[in-house]
């Protein structure tokens, strides 16, 4: 087995040393047989962690070599000088696996050099074209590596039991692992990384030109934002007109940041909310939905009192159509292994970032921020979405930020989803609506608006005489083409609509009476 590492605290080389100790412990068989070559690069800075670091790779190597070493075996063989990358690629052409153990990294190259000088090595009488690699799930390479055997470093056991699997594996699975790899780095070269970097900038600088730029935000939060010409702010006037004359209505409304301000106490709705909803529920016109990331218990204690608004609960995992009518759940088998997996990483950056706590829905797992400080909040949250991408990259989840939270939720749920389920009933029910309205603050609402603004995307077809209005809360980058300010103007476009008649102006009738005139 074979290993390259610069000499830093992040690099694991004394687990990956006590991980082959288990190893010839678990498995006598090994003794005399598995060697472990470790090639130390110098350190690229000085310092008494580096010596630390040094003095215990050479101190574990030490012991484990005078437990397992006999005349002419040495179980760890420390290289820890410089080694010239022709000597380098001897190594990796020769070794049967490589182990990566670090538990913080950035995309460390090694796995796809090993592949390659595995492949390529002219030296050796017939290249090996097999490999297998153990891999530390916290570096960046491991998401595109799926051949390799994901190890978390910080269990000794579990990378010592990979190192025997990988020992042991079939030389036709190395095969098969090698050569998935071996396509992957082959095609994903400096140029296909270059175009692809060109397209992104590409697509980013597309109407630039026909785009209008404003200043938001003050102090460290100021920024300059590109908005589509088309994007404006959403006026009574200019959709009254659509609302009365449609007959079937669909509204939809998220709740955090449109319906409630993200700043309040009390996270409960106000009276004033409760009542333009039910104003809204009670024309036989409107199909009105809270569409929010919520749990189903906090937001049917809320909306009690509106019995004819539907909700969909933690992005649409749950909905129901009325107060009186079941919780549906979607219909997807979900499965929710990966909580085991998500929450012990959660729970390390609630531990380390003062105020932080862990939300557990039926469906998801939340972790919160909005009461650490601001700036480490925001840091630690970037952080951790990196980590959860990471140790989660194999799971059926999807991992996103919205304010102030980093959360995970099952693949397939999702607001848009919500969308194109509430809008396929209605046209099932011969009720395809006429009018629609969406309303939303962040990023998990950009969801409905992408199903409602792009029906290419949605598997449902709306009549193309509906009126669409996708409106974001804020004046931000958005899929949708309206805006308005703040929940206090989402909430004054409600009661406008609330107050609009909404059957067709009738043709005034005039009665001339002449009773008693004459
Ligand atoms: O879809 P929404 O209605 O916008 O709901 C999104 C999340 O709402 C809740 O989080 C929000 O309120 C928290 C305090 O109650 C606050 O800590 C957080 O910053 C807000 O985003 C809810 O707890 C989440 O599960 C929802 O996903």
């Amino acid at each position: 087995m074979v290993g390259v590492d610069d000499i830093d605290l992040f690099k694991g080389i004394g687990l990956k040393f006590l991980a082959m100790e288990q190893l010839l412990v678990e498995h006598p068989e090994l003794r005399g047989r598995a060697v472990l070559v470790q090639i130390a690069n110098p350190a690229r800075s000085e310092g008494r962690d580096i010596q630390e670091v040094q003095g215990e790779a050479r101190a574990i190597s030490a012991r484990v070599n005078a437990r397992f070493g006999t005349p002419g075996y040495t179980p760890i063989v420390l290289i820890d000088r410089a080694v010239s990358v022709h000597e380098k690629a001897a190594y990796y052409a020769a070794a049967e696996c490589c182990v990566v153990s670090a538990v913080r990294d950035g995309l460390n190259r090694i796995p796809y050099i090993y592949t390659v000088c595995r492949q390529e090595s002219t030296g050796l009488e017939d290249a090996p074209k097999r490999s297998v690699i153990v891999l530390s799930e916290f570096v960046g390479c491991s998401p595109s590596l799926s051949g390799a055997i994901r190890v978390n470093p910080w269990s000794v056991e579990s990378m010592a039991e990979a190192m025997n699997a990988a020992l042991r594996m079939p030389e036709a699975e190395q095969r098969l692992r090698h050569e998935k790899h071996y396509k992957y780095v082959s095609t994903h070269d400096v140029a296909y990384w270059a175009k692809s970097f060109d397209q992104d900038l590409q697509r980013a600088c597309k109407d630039h030109f026909s785009r209008r730029h404003w200043g938001i935000g003050f102090g460290m939060s100021f920024k300059v934002v590109a908005l589509g010409p088309n994007f404006r702010r959403l006026s009574v006037d200019h959709i009254v007109p659509s609302y009365r004359k449609s007959d079937n209505r669909l509204i939809l409304l998220d709740y955090d940041g449109t319906v409630m301000p993200e700043g309040s106490i009390d996270k409960a709705p106000t009276n004033e909310v409760i009542s333009v909803l039910n104003r809204l529920c009670e024309d036989p016109k409107n199909r009105v939905f809270i569409v929010s990331g919520r749990g189903k218990d906090e937001l049917s204690k809320w909306f009690a009192p509106c019995e004819k608004l539907g909700i969909a609960a933690e992005h649409g995992y749950f909905t129901r159509w009325s107060r009186d009518s079941p919780w549906e759940t979607c219909g997807l088998a979900v499965d929710f292994d990966w909580k085991k997996t998500a929450e012990p990483v959660m729970r390390l950056y609630t531990e380390a970032t003062d105020g932080s706590t862990i939300e557990h829905k039926e469906s998801a797992l939340v972790w919160h921020h909005d009461e650490a400080d601001p700036d480490f909040g925001s840091c630690q949250a970037k952080e951790l979405l990196d980590h959860l991408e990471n140790v989660l990259a194999n799971e059926p989840v999807v991992v996103k930020r919205g304010q102030h939270i980093v959360e995970v939720n099952p693949q397939g749920i999702s607001k848009g989803v919500v969308v194109d389920n509430l809008l396929s009933s209605m046209v099932s029910r011969g009720k395809a609506p006429d009018f629609v309205l969406c309303i939303g603050d962040d990023r998990s609402d950009e969801d409905m608006f992408e199903s409602i603004v792009c029906p290419s995307n949605s598997s449902v077809k709306l009549p193309a005489s509906s009126e669409v209005f996708a409106c974001t809360v804020g004046k931000k980058p958005s899929m949708a083409k309206y805006y308005l300010d703040d929940t206090v103007d989402v909430i004054k476009m409600l009661q406008g609509l609330a107050n609009a008649p909404s059957q067709r102006p009738r043709q005034v009738q005039l009665r001339v009476s002449f009773e008693g005139s004459l």
